[in-house]
């Protein structure tokens, strides 16, 4: 099915990204809307509009402008009135000041409050005084780990905060440190930023230093303009523009011996093109920052995400591998390790890195396997046909001589379909072909009766059947003519 369309009701949304900077784009308090194409059906040609980058619900961000749409004078005052109003209520030079104060105070006076996730002042307590707040032993030690301090951001449309367990975010601290990286550019990874701070602090040197950056601007009240950058990574957008490009491309320098490397994890649910043209972005100033003759092609990455979006991060990143190792979280109920959560996690590691260097922990069953130069789990055993270790999912996979490849336990080859599928498939559906001309030998992006076939195809960010906005996974997407398309969104189904 083509990735870009939503459907099987005739409508689908595609984002157009641009290779340079769309200067046209509107600004929503969440930085430069992007652009989508709202198509139909058996028409060639859709219709434009900006969208939030950031949030898939429009309760979370209402922004809406078509493409071709007149905005009045009075329109946009209001609405850089309604995006300041939308700001952190303190600057982070602010925040740094107010914690220097709150960490001079004695511990009986340290209060949070939980309800605005603020640390307070004693002169502030009373604006605060209903709400519920934290008061005892704020000490300099929990400081150090806000993650813990700060109530998750779970709203799947938006923040989707899923903290690593403690296991994982160990796992990628020491293979990071092995390989001899000494700079971690943590792209909405708080909790491998903190453990990185934590672990100098421990043993008293500064063995990685690490920079976050992160829409959750609530981070600012604990780190430097150093240490944290309020940023958007969905349209590159940093919030605090010159101070923070300035520290951003301080970091990417390498000096001497230096090593850098990106370690993003997105919201599961967020587009896989915009994230990777903004990863792209940030390797493309890391380049311009290499000394010249240091040949070196692309960023080190690491994206964490589910496997689920493998050929979606390969077409972005042919350079990248998925691997083995599952990523645990602690507050998601399906992809936490132990006894309530699933065991098996579908979140893995992507990168462009060598999969042979990176030597995934034995005693959870992770083993080399010579022929694919690899770490794998321990079921994913090696299909002699495929010539390859095939299962994605850490269940034994099976091959199929029919489909001529590996397949998930669970399936079953359908006589009907000609394919393996789940028992209780929707049978005989087949594949849904052309979104412009119905033909099931090519999908929209290559079909000759289109006659605006996009300059940037390369770049044309898609969306699932059924996605939303700016996230992906299977929800629907529907909107009357001339009405914008509504938000709503539904967590894929893993088989
Ligand atoms: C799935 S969580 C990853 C957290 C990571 N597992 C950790 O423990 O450090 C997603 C992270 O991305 C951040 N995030 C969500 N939307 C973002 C955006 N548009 N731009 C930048 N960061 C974003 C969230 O605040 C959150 O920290
Ligand atoms: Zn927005
Ligand atoms: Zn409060
Ligand atoms: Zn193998
Ligand atoms: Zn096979
Ligand atoms: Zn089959
Ligand atoms: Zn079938």
């Amino acid at each position: 099915m083509d990735s870009e369309f939503s459907d099987g009701e005739g409508f689908g949304i595609e984002v157009i990204l641009s290779g340079a900077k769309d200067e046209k784009a509107p600004c929503c308090p969440h930085g430069p809307a992007l652009l989508f194409e709202k198509l139909c059906r058996g028409e060639q040609q859709g219709r434009r509009f900006y969208a939030c980058s950031a949030c898939r619900d429009r309760k979370d961000c209402s922004f809406f402008q078509w493409e071709d749409e007149k905005v009045s004078q009075a329109r946009l005052l209001a609405r850089e009135k309604e995006n300041q109003s939308k700001q952190p209520p303190f600057s982070h030079q602010e925040y740094c000041s107010r914690f220097r104060e709150f960490v001079s105070l004695p511990l009986d006076q340290r209060r949070f409050c939980q309800e605005c996730q603020l640390l307070l002042h004693p002169k502030e307590w009373s604006e605060h005084a209903t709400h519920r707040a934290l008061s005892d032993d704020i000490t300099v030690a929990r400081l150090r780990r806000p993650s813990l301090l700060l109530c998750p951001l779970e709203n799947k449309k938006s923040n989707a905060q899923y903290l690593f367990a403690d296991r994982s975010c160990h796992f990628l601290l020491d293979l990071l440190a092995s390989l001899g990286f000494n700079k971690v550019l943590c792209v909405g990874t708080p909790r491998l930023h903190e453990l990185i701070k934590i672990r100098n602090q421990e043993t008293g040197r500064e063995v990685l230093t690490s920079l976050l950056l992160d829409i959750d601007f609530r981070y600012a009240q604990f780190y430097s303009e150093e240490e944290f950058c309020h940023y958007n990574m969905f349209n590159h957008h940093f919030f605090n523009r010159e101070r923070a490009e300035a520290v951003f491309n301080a970091f990417l320098h390498e000096e001497g011996h230096e090593k850098v490397v990106l370690v993003t994890d997105p919201p599961f649910g967020g587009l896989v093109k915009p994230l990777a043209h903004s990863f792209s972005q940030v390797s493309d100033t890391w380049k311009t920052l290499q000394s010249p003759g240091s040949g070196s092609q692309e960023m080190p990455m690491v994206w964490i995400f589910p496997y689920f979006f493998e050929s979606r991060i390969l077409e972005c990143f042919p350079s990248f591998s998925m691997l083995d190792y599952q990523v645990d979280y602690d507050n998601h109920p399906l992809y936490k390790h132990g006894k309530t959560g699933r065991k098996q996690s579908p979140v893995r590691l992507f990168t462009n890195l060598c999969p042979l260097n990176i030597v995934l922990p034995g005693d959870e069953g992770y083993r080399l396997c010579s022929i694919c130069e690899r770490y794998v789990s321990s079921g994913n055993r090696h299909c002699p046909i495929c010539n390859a270790c095939t299962s994605k999912d850490g269940r034994a996979w099976r091959h199929c001589t029919q489909c001529n490849k590996c397949v998930k336990p669970s399936w079953l080859h359908c006589p009907v379909c000609d394919h393996c599928a789940l028992p209780d498939h929707p049978c005989g559906r087949g594949p849904t072909g052309c979104f412009t001309c119905s033909s099931l030998r090519h999908k929209r992006r290559a079909c000759p009766h289109s006659n605006k076939r996009r300059e940037n195809r390369g770049q044309a960010a898609g969306r699932r059947p059924g996605a939303n906005l700016s996230k992906q996974p299977a929800s629907r997407v529907k909107g009357k003519k001339g009405k914008p398309p509504s938000h709503a969104s539904k967590a894929r189904k893993v088989t």
